[in-house]
């Protein structure tokens, strides 16, 4: 990229005056932002995935009905299979005895003929005989082996499950575009399938970045914290229906971090990485992506959440096409290299800021709504409610805001507070495990009072 300042390996390499000089990039709104990330982000090509691997994705297939369902008549009850007739006037004062010439077990092949004034035991589940019209439950009878005595008269067809009465062979029992969720998942089973062409889950790397980051539970010096948020991120990748692969918490290092981001693009179809982002000396996330041109890193109009950084990984351009792969910048400096195009595109890139809340909050705004993109879901946002402010906060002007909020039920009405006592410090994580919903405030208002009205994303 000409002009662009070359990433060194050094942490603190990157040419500062350079940045300084570079045209101010212009605030987004939120909406704009989330415009820009919806317009990259687009559904991942479908691929036969086993049942077993089916949950929460979107299915990209009719799934139709390879037999009936059930298969075949067969008993609702354990008891006896009887002709009706034979036992029509059977009660406790005028008990009926048959004999009882077999004894059918769920998933047994027999069809013993029942002839008039005879019976066989049979389990729920078992093929209906032929020959037998209802089923006697074992409550209304001696449970007789050998002769059995019956004291109800069953009703017509009573306790007998019909074949096809659920599906008929070639039905339609779930359509493209279904989320297999596992009711949907036990349909495309019994319909005889093992394997279903589905929009897979995005691979999703969460990198932590910070060399004040140390594992949770390992000890801390001064000055440093655990790393919370690559668990927060990953716990969120995967509620949001994506594959986590959690890679926790890399120091301030460009060659480290860039390495690292160029062996995970081959294998994932998005990074999530925190901290790094702002305008601090070791600033390591900017550093490393904003000179590669396709990451664009700029102020959006929020609280928390303000330094956001989104796009692409770019990816080693198509040997076959005669271009040189460069995804580090730093490989290939011959002038005269064709550019070709990329096998494949380099999967998306989230830079969020590093504080604990302002990360969450770009997640649910940003990242959440463009894995289930991914993923083929239609319903990419939360849910909302309108809620009462219980007790108000103030918001700055100019940014929407997103409090995280305790919901409360009072009666009727729907209380909101905020969750942390700090209110909206982006540093607050400990707070924003109370929290169940997320209040947002539009850009205009600075004052949110008791008793105000405010639109909550339900988070929880
Ligand atoms: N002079 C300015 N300073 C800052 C501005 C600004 O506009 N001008 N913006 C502030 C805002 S708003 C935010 S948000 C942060 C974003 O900073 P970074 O994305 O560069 O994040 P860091 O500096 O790396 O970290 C910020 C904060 O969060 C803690 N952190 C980082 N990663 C983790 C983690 N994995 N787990 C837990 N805590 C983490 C870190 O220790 C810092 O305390 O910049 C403001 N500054
Ligand atoms: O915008 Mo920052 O994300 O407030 O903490």
């Amino acid at each position: 990229m000409p002009g662009a300042p070359r990433p060194t390996g050094d942490t603190h390499g990157h040419d500062r005056a350079a940045d300084a000089c570079a045209p101010p990039v212009s605030a987004r709104t939120v909406a704009e932002q989330l415009a820009a990330v919806l317009a990259e982000c687009h559904v991942l090509a479908p691929t036969q995935v086993s049942l077993d691997d089916v949950r929460g994705l979107v299915l990209a297939e009719d799934i139709h009905s390879a037999t009936a369902t059930p298969p075949f008549d067969n008993s609702a009850m354990d008891g006896y299979a009887v002709r009706r007739a034979d036992v029509l006037l059977a009660s406790p004062t005028n008990p009926i005895t048959l004999p009882v010439i077999a004894d059918l077990a769920a998933g047994t092949a027999e069809n013993p003929f029942i002839e008039p004034g005879r019976t066989a035991r049979i389990m729920t589940g078992a093929p209906l005989p032929d020959g037998a019209d209802a089923i006697v439950p074992i409550e209304g009878t001696d449970q007789g082996t050998e002769w059995v005595t019956i004291t109800v008269a069953p009703k017509e067809h009573a306790h007998i499950r019909r074949a096809g009465e659920d599906a008929h062979a070639g039905d339609t029992v779930l359509h493209a575009g279904s989320v297999l969720w596992p009711t949907r998942i036990a349909a495309a089973a019994s319909a005889g399938t093992s394997v279903v062409l589905a929009h897979p889950a995005p691979r999703v790397a969460v990198i932590s970045t910070g060399s004040e980051l140390v594992t949770p539970g390992d000890s801390t010096r001064r000055g440093q914290i655990p790393d919370s948020n690559s668990f927060l991120l990953a716990a969120a990748v995967a509620e949001a229906g994506g594959i986590p692969i959690r890679v926790g918490a890399v120091p301030d290092d460009e060659r480290t971090l860039r390495e690292l981001l160029s062996s995970l693009a081959e294998t994932v179809d998005a990074i999530v990485l925190s901290g790094g982002v702002s305008v601090g000396a070791y600033d390591v996330v900017k550093a490393v992506l904003a000179p590669l041109g396709t990451v664009r890193f700029g102020p959006v109009k929020m609280q928390p959440g303000k330094p956001q950084g989104f796009g692409r990984w770019p990816m080693p351009a198509d040997s076959a096409n005669g271009s040189a792969p460069d995804p580090a910048g730093e490989l290939n400096d011959d002038p005269s290299a064709t550019p070709g195009r990329p096998a494949r595109p380099g999967p998306v890139i989230f830079a969020l800021p590093g504080n604990p809340v302002s990360a969450y909050v770009s997640f649910e705004v940003f990242v959440r709504p463009a894995l289930r993109r991914m993923l083929g879901r239609t319903d990419l946002h939360r849910p909302t409610i309108t809620a009462t402010v219980d007790r108000g906060w103030r918001s700055p002007p100019g940014r929407a805001q997103y409090m995280p909020v305790i919901i409360d039920r009072d009666g009727e009405r729907t209380l909101v507070r905020p969750a942390a006592a700090g209110g909206s410090g982006s540093h607050l994580v400990a707070g924003l495990g109370q929290a169940t919903g997320l209040a947002i405030v539009s850009e205009s208002s600075t004052q949110i009072s008791d008793g105000d009205l405010v639109t909550v994303m339900l988070t929880s």
